[in-house]
């Protein structure tokens, strides 16, 4: 299959940027529209992806309210949530399947709030009823038919879906680290997990924001959504509880002043320290395309522009509960967003799921 017309909505952001780079260079995708509204008409020239052959593609942004939804297989929401699923609902309902890359359809952010704005995507989504008088907590696979597209957890589930949730950018690096403990069942009752993330400024978006001018951001460090409150903890809440795990996870992300990556410090007492903690994670991912389980620390240059997740575990010494300390390094744009999106596309569609991504 050649020519398979994709859309992209919200494609003036950084997330929709690089999905216009990828699918411009991939193998059997077309780009059927782009749309931006405040730069509607404008066109502008994508490079292609560091690490994927291809030739820079002129893409001309479309109004949203102009997109020929129809016209695609395949459409990429990169809107922002609150926005996104109402357009993730029109697309669907005009015959695409759909990869939501905002928080607005996954596990544990749909609201009955959210779900009564949307009224008729009920039935397009295969909501039941159930779902729409729940509380701001997950749904149950009964209640929802959209899986989330942590891609590696979830394969088969996303291969089969009409419209997937895609993760958030902490949530990718974070789950990919903690999944194979709480699968191994070594995550005890009621043991608390910490996370400590930082991402690069391209992961808030290219929205003016005060708080991320250069002058604001460059030469510093500092923690934000502090408190254990940030948006993305009911998505890993609700995994980590799909996975078997019923532990309490404080996340606290950090803006590191640089353009692209995440690194992830997870902190994990267990209940029996493995005599061979790696090989854990080797066994966990063994075959998986995007994982790279490595013996030295990941850094962000190890995974800038690449749609991997690269970790590594290390026993913690000095402490009284045997504890392990998991360091996952991702970059928020390709596996956090585009290439994940993509690879999820990609089984979508019935192509082979490493097509058009740079490993
Ligand atoms: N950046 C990242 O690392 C990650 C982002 N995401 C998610 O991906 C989505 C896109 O993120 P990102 O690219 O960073 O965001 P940006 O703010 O950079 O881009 C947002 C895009 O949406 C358009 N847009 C904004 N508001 C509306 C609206 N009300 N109706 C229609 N179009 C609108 C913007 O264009 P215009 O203003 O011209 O309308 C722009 O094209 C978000 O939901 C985000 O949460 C997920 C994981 C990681
Ligand atoms: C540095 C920065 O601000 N990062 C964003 C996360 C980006 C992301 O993953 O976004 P969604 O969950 O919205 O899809 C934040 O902390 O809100």
């Amino acid at each position: 299959m050649n020519n398979i017309p994709v859309g992209i909505l919200g494609a003036s952001g950084y997330a929709g940027r690089e999905l216009c780079a990828l699918v411009a260079a991939h193998p059997q995708l077309t780009l059927a529209f782009a749309t931006a509204d405040r730069r509607r008409g404008e066109t502008v020239r994508v490079p292609a992806p560091l690490g994927v052959a291809g030739r820079p593609t002129d893409v001309t942004f479309v109004a949203t309210d102009d997109a020929p939804l129809g016209d695609a297989a395949l459409v990429f929401s990169a809107l922002p949530h609150g926005a996104s699923a109402e357009w993730s609902r029109r697309a669907h309902e005009a015959g695409a399947k759909v990869v939501d890359l905002s928080s607005d359809l996954r596990p544990g952010h749909l609201t009955s709030e959210l779900l009564a704005t949307l009224g008729a995507r009920r039935s397009a989504l295969a909501l039941t009823s159930a779902g729409v008088s729940a509380e701001r907590r997950a749904p149950t696979d009964e209640e929802s038919s959209i899986p989330y597209g942590l891609t590696e957890l979830n394969r088969e589930a996303v291969r089969a879906a009409e419209v997937v949730a895609n993760p958030g950018c902490y949530p990718t690096a974070i789950l990919v680290a903690l999944a194979p403990l709480a699968r191994a069942g070594l995550l005890a009752t009621g043991a608390t997990v910490v996370a400590d993330a930082a991402s690069g400024v391209t992961g808030a978006g290219n929205s003016p924001r005060e708080d991320l001018l250069f002058g604001e951001v460059t030469g510093s460090f500092r923690a934000y959504g502090a408190g254990n409150v940030h948006r993305h903890l009911p998505e890993m809440r609700a995994t980590l509880g799909a996975l078997g795990a019923d532990v309490d996870l404080i996340f606290t992300p950090h803006l590191l002043p640089v353009a692209r990556g995440i690194l992830a410090t997870c902190t994990v007492p267990v209940t029996a320290a493995p005599a061979d903690a790696l090989a854990v994670w080797r066994d966990a991912y063994a075959g998986e395309p995007f994982v790279e389980v490595v013996d030295a620390l990941p850094s962000l240059a190890d995974v800038q522009h690449r749609n991997v997740v690269r970790l590594t575990v290390l026993p913690v010494k000095g402490v009284r509960t045997p504890t392990l300390q998991v360091f996952a390094a991702i970059d928020n744009l390709m596996k956090g967003a585009a290439g994940q999106a993509v690879q999820n596309a990609n089984l979508m569609l019935g192509l082979d799921e490493t097509a058009g991504l740079p490993r």
